[in-house]
């Protein structure tokens, strides 16, 4: 139990208690426990007191360009190592540049979605996590695509665009299914922008952040007296999105009232307010999104109603092919932010990144290009600004420096839909059968990262008969 604590103690330091206090329950949600300093002076003395290194992590809760940089410096002096992440209010992608170059580990912008801190203080201070790889400083450079300049040719993404494109004409519900980071809330957006309700607004609920007791208030609105504290009368996000799109973030996350609900406005298309006996007519389009299917328990109705359309995004790993024009697109959206410059990226590096297995999807490529961009001093990225990926991808059917041709890669990689194995020597013969092999399944372990049932499985093989194999072929699965 103390092991626990002591493993997940984090640094809050913000002159504001309530910033703090704020923070730290946040923070305890994901069972750390928290340290407060009101100061750069109270911040060090913590790190060089006693308990010092329990603290796995800091988090500067009020960014300040002045002195923000000397804070930092004072940390890092303490702990060179330490995960900091600085917070700091929206609109200035300026400051997350200031802030990266004075040493700070990650920048997000406030308001801060409980979600998004978690995840980039697991991303930073969980040692078995790659560092920074889920975090989402590239999050605030998001310029809004129409559909025809969402990146990717694979087929499964090209099939999910068509999809979008045919239903972005009518007005009926839209479910939008991918892995965290695989573009829902992009389609959604582009959808909405592809619409006949374009001129008017995208309202957004994030149902995973927002809490089971106020989710009613905050989709249905108020009315004053609705229960206790509900002073003023609440316009709800859905009276607000009249006319326009309701995103639905997460929607798997809706407590069960609250889908019967909304199953009622979309048949309906009457909403009514929390504590209202009277009902308003709305006109919304509703695009939901899920990171996985809908949970078995969510209620029938609505599922049928919301995923009558359903757009299937691919996980990165499976369209692997489409990473080197990604990696040009985000470089290029970056360039265009203040302090930053265009920077083209090298084929070394293109194969490494093809080859790795983006739990994080394109939020994460997009992560680790912008901290690439930052620390490069060159004109172009190479494979040595991504050695954390590099290492990530070393179980990999193809070596970089036999495929010199990227386009020719990407291309054969499009088509098959992942980083494929060579079937030939560079000098033009055939490779042997056990060679290709060993590929196969070094492939298939780095693509199910590690997961030897699941590697089993999809090969087809037993699990004993793979173990076998690694031993006959020597793979070392722990290189
Ligand atoms: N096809 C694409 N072309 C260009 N950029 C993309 C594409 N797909 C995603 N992105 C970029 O990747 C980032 C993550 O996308 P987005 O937020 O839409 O993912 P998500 O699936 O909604 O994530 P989450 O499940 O965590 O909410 C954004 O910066 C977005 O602009």
């Amino acid at each position: 139990m103390r092991e626990e604590v002591v493993l997940r103690s984090l640094l809050l330091i913000d002159a504001d208690a309530n910033e703090r206090r704020q923070l730290s329950a946040i923070a305890s949600r994901a069972g750390w426990s928290t340290v407060g300093a009101s100061c750069d002076e109270t911040a060090a003395a913590i790190l060089q007191g006693p308990h010092g290194r329990e603290v796995r992590a800091a988090v500067l809760s009020s960014w300040d360009a002045e002195n923000g940089p000397a804070l930092i410096a004072a940390l890092r002096r303490c702990r060179s190592t330490l995960p900091i992440i600085a917070l700091a209010d929206a609109g200035s992608i300026a400051q997350a540049v200031d802030a990266m170059r004075a040493g700070a580990s990650d920048f997000l912008a406030k308001p801060v979605a409980p979600e998004r801190l978690l995840d980039a203080l697991a991303a930073h201070a969980d040692r078995r996590r790659a560092a920074g790889e889920l975090a989402p400083i590239s999050e605030k450079i998001a310029p809004e695509l129409m559909l025809d300049q969402l990146v990717g040719s694979a087929p499964a993404f090209r099939a999910a665009l068509a999809v979008a494109a045919k239903a972005a004409r009518n007005r009926l519900p839209i479910l939008i299914v991918g892995e965290p980071g695989s573009g829902k809330e992009t389609f959604a957006r582009s959808i909405h922008h592809a619409s006949l309700r374009a001129k008017n607004q995208i309202v957004k609920v994030d149902c995973k952040s927002v809490a089971a007791n106020i989710i009613d208030s905050e989709l249905f609105g108020h009315m004053p007296g609705a229960f206790p504290g509900a002073f003023a009368e609440r316009v709800g996000r859905i009276v607000e999105a009249d006319g326009g799109t309701l995103l639905l973030d997460e929607v798997g996350s809706l407590p069960q009232e609250t889908q019967e609900k909304l199953d009622r406005v979309l048949a309906t298309g009457e909403v009514r307010p929390v504590g209202c006996n009277g009902s308003n007519s709305v006109d919304i389009r509703l695009i939901a999104t899920s990171s996985r299917p809908l949970p078995g328990d969510f209620l029938p109705s609505l599922a049928e109603r919301i995923s009558a359309t359903t757009v299937t995004l691919p996980p990165l790993r499976e369209r692997s092919g489409d990473i080197p024009t990604l990696a040009r697109h985000l470089l290029g959206r970056f360039a265009e932010e203040p302090g930053m410059r265009p920077l083209s990226i090298g084929n070394d590096a293109l194969a490494i990144l093809m080859r790795y297995g983006w739990p994080g999807n394109v939020r994460q490529l997009a992560g680790v290009l912008f901290r690439a961009a930052l620390q490069s001093d060159g004109n172009s990225l190479t494979a040595n600004e991504f050695p954390h990926i590099a290492i990530q991808s070393r179980f990999s059917g193809r070596r970089s420096d036999a495929s010199p041709d990227i386009g020719k890669l990407s291309t054969d990689a499009a088509m098959a839909g992942a980083p494929g194995v060579t079937l030939y020597r560079q000098d033009g013969h055939l490779r042997s059968l056990e060679e290709i092999e060993a590929d196969i399944i070094r492939l298939a372990i780095g693509h199910y990262r590690g997961r030897m049932t699941e590697v089993a499985r999809r090969l087809g093989i037993g699990r004993s008969t793979l173990y076998r194999k690694l031993g006959e072929l020597g793979i070392d699965t722990a290189a």
